[in-house]
């Protein structure tokens, strides 16, 4: 349900951080979007802000990201960080990482995807570890609705998979599990458990982490444009960085020894 403050940045957070268990996305929220998904980096200043953030939170932070999880953690290495990958179907926690149960695509599908690649000038094929797979149309978006409608085509040899929309992308994914799933496993563990989750994410599969935050009595924040069911938003990945490292001082400053003339802090959450 599209909440009244979707328009306004987060106000400051009210509690310590150590209340919080932190969810971020990955593309979109802590890297910005770029033509191909390899040309992705994660900001040295941003690594440095996960890291403040893990040790200020007693290490509640995680990334639920679309991506694969040998895709992402070269992007974030030296950061160890629990994670979900594949939007919910492999979760990463306590130096283990797991699978949903799933099935595979078959390689008849997989063969068909290439060859969309192969034949449309600028799509790129995602494969996911034979469990999903995505094409990317960002740099030929005129190709989309001929994308989209082989993609359905293969829908019905595909059991249990869904076609996912996301930005200049289509993929065909296990509709087993998604971030929402992931959110609410990593909250039954240490240290996420008995803190109020804090979601962020830019993109339709962040929206079931807000679902799901939300109904622990948690957060949604939304980068970028668009409806979204989240509480806050922020408009780019660079007022999130900004708006963390606020968190951050002003953590650091509650920690201090307070000033007779202190200002009273503003609005919070
Ligand atoms: O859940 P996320 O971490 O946001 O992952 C969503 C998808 O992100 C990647 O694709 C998107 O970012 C690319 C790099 O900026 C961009 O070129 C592409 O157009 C976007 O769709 C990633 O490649 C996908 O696997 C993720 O599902």
């Amino acid at each position: 349900m599209p909440s009244t403050h979707a328009q306004a940045p987060p106000p400051r957070l009210e509690l310590p951080l150590t209340r919080y268990a932190w969810f971020f996305d990955f593309d979109g929220t802590l890297a910005e979007l770029q033509a191909r998904p390899d040309r992705v980096s994660l900001p040295a200043a941003r690594k440095g802000l996960l890291r403040r953030l893990q040790a200020a939170s007693g290490g509640a932070v995680a990334i639920l990201t679309g991506r694969s999880l040998e895709d992402l953690q070269p992007l974030i290495a030296p950061l160890r960080l629990p994670c979900a990958g594949m939007h919910g179907l492999q979760l990463h926690i306590a130096d283990r990482t797991r699978m949903a149960a799933t099935a595979r695509l078959p390689y008849t599908v997989l063969a068909r995807l290439q060859d969309l690649a192969e034949c449309h000038p600028g799509v790129l094929l995602e494969n996911k570890g034979e469990c999903a797979a995505a094409l990317h149309y960002r740099q030929a978006p005129h190709h989309a609705s001929a994308l989209e409608a082989a993609m359905q085509a293969l829908l019905p040899t595909c059991n249990g998979y869904e076609l996912l929309h996301g930005k200049c992308v289509l993929e065909l994914r296990p509709a087993s599990a998604s971030k929402g799933t992931a959110l609410r496993l990593l909250m039954r563990n240490t240290p996420f458990k008995d803190r109020i989750p804090l979601c962020v994410g830019d993109d339709r599969t962040d929206e079931d982490g807000f679902a799901a935050a939300q109904a622990l009595g948690g957060i949604g924040i939304k980068i970028g444009t668009g409806a979204t069911q989240g509480q806050w938003r922020l408009a780019d990945p660079s007022a999130l960085q900004h708006w963390l490292h606020q968190q951050l001082e002003a953590a650091t400053h509650a920690a201090a020894p307070v000033s007779a003339t202190a200002a009273p802090p503003a609005s919070t959450i």
